[in-house]
């Protein structure tokens, strides 16, 4: 008899792989409806759970007992449920907090998306145009601001776990002034900016992306006097001169607007600036399931993709730039050190 312990058998396991979007859904629904965040350090039955969280009894236990299935909640040998370290991170309120990834990778849009995956490969075009008559950023801004504001806070998320990472790797003593192209609400350049009192910055990105930039940067915050907020769209120009030019996380479109930006960045600096581009490689981390999914799911939405050490390497000399150095910032992330030649 199979035990709970032993891997399944292949016949099985394809089956549960098969039943991937469960397991997705069943964490999306425990974000939405705030389960981790009732669920305190003592374990609490189902229905004390779902009096919390105002849902029956008894789906809420067949929701517990699925993600117990996937380690994410356990179950006490009473029947009551507990935190376990990955419940914890779909809590609103823990310093690690995951949840808005969570909801970030269930969002509806992802939903529409995945099942023309196959059409996706035959084409090598992203989905969102033919689904939404729009550009995938264009879409999110424009027709869905919750989808919207959930990706802002992801990306927040992951740039505050990150941001003091690229700060501690980058040595900006030289330099005066930091641009973060594509920067979201402003995470790192807030970061830099704290670490290096000497330095000024500036943040680009799409309008209606940094109308909610970090507090920090806004009028009143304690780094307004230093940064400059500059709305636009870096594949039209990147009006800002900068000693160095932060590009984390964007150059995932197709090929042509990523040249675009690097050349607007290259413009934009002119000879001897540098150029910082930070990635998530698809070929060099500890987290291949979950950055492979990114990659397919950027062919989905933008017709982009994830890169490989070789492929970054690529475009990065054949938009011009001389790459230096090539550092991982954190298990996760890999900072291509360039400089735009004379
Ligand atoms: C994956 S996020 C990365 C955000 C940030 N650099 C980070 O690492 O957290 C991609 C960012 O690119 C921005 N973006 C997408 N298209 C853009 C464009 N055409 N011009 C400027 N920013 C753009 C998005 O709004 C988003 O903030």
């Amino acid at each position: 008899m199979t035990t709970a312990q032993s891997a399944p058998p292949p016949s099985m396991r394809l089956r549960e792989l098969a039943f991937g979007a469960a397991c997705a859904a069943a964490l999306r629904a425990a974000a939405r409806l705030g389960v981790a965040d009732v669920l305190g350090d003592t374990p609490m039955s189902a229905e004390d759970l779902a009096s919390a969280v105002k849902a029956e009894p008894k789906p809420l236990r067949r929701l517990l007992r699925a993600l117990t299935c996937y380690g994410v909640f356990a179950e006490q040998p009473d029947g009551t449920f507990a935190h376990t370290d990955m419940s914890r991170l779909l809590r609103e309120d823990d310093p690690n907090s995951l949840r808005y990834i969570t909801l970030w990778c269930t969002e509806p849009w992802t939903w529409d998306a995945w099942p023309k995956l196959d059409e996706a490969v035959r084409t090598g075009r992203n989905v969102i145009q033919d689904l939404y008559g729009k550009e995938f950023f264009v879409h999110l801004n424009e027709d869905a601001p919750e989808s919207a504001d959930v990706f802002n806070r992801a990306m927040t998320t992951s740039s505050r776990q990150s941001a003091q990472d690229v700060a501690a790797l980058l040595d900006l003593s030289g330099a005066s002034s930091v641009a973060d192209i594509g920067g979201g609400q402003g995470h790192v350049v807030a970061s830099l900016l704290e670490k290096h009192p000497h330095l000024h910055g500036t943040l680009l990105d799409l309008p209606r992306v940094v109308e909610n930039a970090d507090p920090r940067l806004l009028e009143g915050g304690p780094l307004a006097d230093r940064v400059r907020i500059v709305p636009g769209d870096c594949r039209e120009a990147i009006p800002v001169k900068a000693d160095v030019y932060i590009i984390k996380n964007i150059l995932e479109w197709d090929d042509d607007s990523t040249a675009h930006c690097l050349r607007n960045v290259i413009d934009a600096g002119g000879p001897g600036a540098r150029v910082v581009v930070i990635e998530n490689l698809v070929d060099d981390t500890p987290s291949m399931r979950f950055s492979t999914a990114m990659d397919l799911l950027l062919l989905l939405n933008v017709g982009g993709a994830k890169h490989t050490t070789d492929s970054m390497v690529e475009r990065l000399k054949a938009a011009g730039l001389t790459i230096n150095d090539i550092s991982p910032v954190n298990p996760y992330l890999h900072a291509f050190d360039c400089t735009v030649p004379a």
